[in-house]
C-alpha cells in the first residue's frame, strides 16, 4: 500500500499510518470538507500564501488530466478516437477544465469543449485561446440528445461546478444535466458532481464514474458511488494542512494524484 510504502510502515508494525487515523467527518482518516471550509482554505491559499488563481488552476486541471489517465488509459478505449467532451462552466471549476482539456490533448486525447458561459476575464479568455491555438475545438451548442454525445465521445468531463455552487441549478446547466444524466458513457467530475449540494450531495443528480477531489474531499464525496475517486491538487502548504487538519495521505513519490 502507498501509506506503507511511502512511510516504510511493514506489516503490523512501525508508525501509525496518517491515511488511517479517525476523527470527526473523516473517512480513513482523511478530512472531508464543509463548503465552508472549502472556501476558506481556498481564499487563504491565494490571500495568505499568494498564490495565483493561474498557478492553482494549472496545477488542479494538471491533477485532472492525470487522475483521467490513469483511469481510463488511451489503450482502454474501443473506439478508434479517444474523444471526450469536456463541459465548463462559469467559475474557477470551469477554468480547471479548460486546462484538464489541454493537457488531454497533449497526453494523445481527443478532447472538444463546450462552454455556454465564458466569463469577461483575461483568465480564461487566455486559456480559451490556448485551447484554440491546440486545434481543441469548442462546440457552438450542447447535443439535445444523450445518443449523439454516447455515440461522438467516450467520456465526459464535468467541470460545471465546484464547491461555490448553491441553490437550484440555473439554465442553461440544467439541461445540460438532464441530458447527462441519461448518457451512458461515463462521467469524470472536478472536484464535485455538478449539481450536487457540495455536502449534502444529490441523489437525483448526474452520477459519476470518477470524482477528482482537490485539496481535499468535499463533504458530498461520502456519496460518490463510482469507481473511481482521486486525490489532485498537490499544492497545500503542510501549515495550512494542518491549519486545517486536513489529514491528507500522502502522495506517492513525485505524483501529483493519488487514488484514494
Ligand atoms: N483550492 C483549490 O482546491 C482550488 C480549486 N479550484 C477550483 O475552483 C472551484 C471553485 O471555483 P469557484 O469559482 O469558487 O466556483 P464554482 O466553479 O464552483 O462556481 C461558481 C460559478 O457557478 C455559478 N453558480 C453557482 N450556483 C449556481 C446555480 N445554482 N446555478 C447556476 N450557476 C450557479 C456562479 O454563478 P453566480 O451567478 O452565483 O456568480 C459562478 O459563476 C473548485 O471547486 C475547484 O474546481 C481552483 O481552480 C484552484 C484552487
Ligand atoms: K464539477
Amino acid at each position: 500500500d502507498t501509506c506503507a510504502r511511502i512511510a516504510g510502515v511493514t506489516g503490523g508494525g512501525g508508525a501509525p499510518c496518517r491515511k488511517y487515523r479517525a476523527g470527526p467527518d473523516m473517512a480513513g482518516g482523511l478530512k472531508y470538507l464543509s463548503q465552508e471550509e472549502a472556501q476558506a482554505v481556498d481564499e487563504e491559499l491565494f490571500n495568505e500564501y499568494k498564490f495565483s488563481v493561474d498557478q492553482l488552476m494549472e496545477l488542479a486541471g494538471l491533477s485532472c488530466a492525470t487522475a483521467i489517465a490513469k483511469a481510463y488509459p488511451i489503450s482502454s478505449f474501443t473506439s478508434n478516437l479517444p474523444s471526450v467532451l469536456v463541459v465548463c462552466g462559469p467559475g474557477n471549476n470551469g477554468g480547471d477544465g479548460l486546462v484538464c482539456a489541454r493537457h488531454l490533448k497533449l497526453f494523445g486525447y481527443e478532447p472538444a469543449i463546450f462552454y455556454p458561459k465564458q466569463p469577461n476575464k483575461t483568465l480564461f479568455e487566455n486559456l480559451c485561446t490556448q485551447c484554440r491555438k491546440m486545434d481543441i475545438p469548442f462546440l457552438p451548442e450542447f447535443p439535445q440528445e444523450a445518443e449523439v454525445i454516447d455515440g461522438a465521445y467516450s467520456l465526459v468531463i464535468d467541470a460545471i461546478f465546484g464547491f461555490s455552487f448553491k441553490g437550484a441549478v440555473r439554465e442553461p446547466f440544467g439541461s445540460i444535466l438532464n441530458t447527462l444524466k441519461q448518457i451512458t458513457i461515463p462521467i469524470a467530475s472536478v472536484d464535485i458532481p455538478s449539481g450536487w449540494d457540495v455536502e449534502k450531495g444529490n441523489k437525483e443528480g448526474i452520477q459519476p464514474d470518477m470524482l477528482i477531489s482537490l485539496t481535499a474531499p468535499k463533504q458530498s464525496a461520502h456519496h460518490f458511488t463510482g469507481r473511481y475517486h482521486y486525490l489532485g491538487g498537490r499544492f497545500v502548504p503542510m501549515a495550512l494542512q494542518e491549519k486545517y487538519k486536513l489529514n491528507l495521505p500522502l502522495y506517492p513519490d513525485t505524483d501529483c494524484v493519488l487514488k484514494l
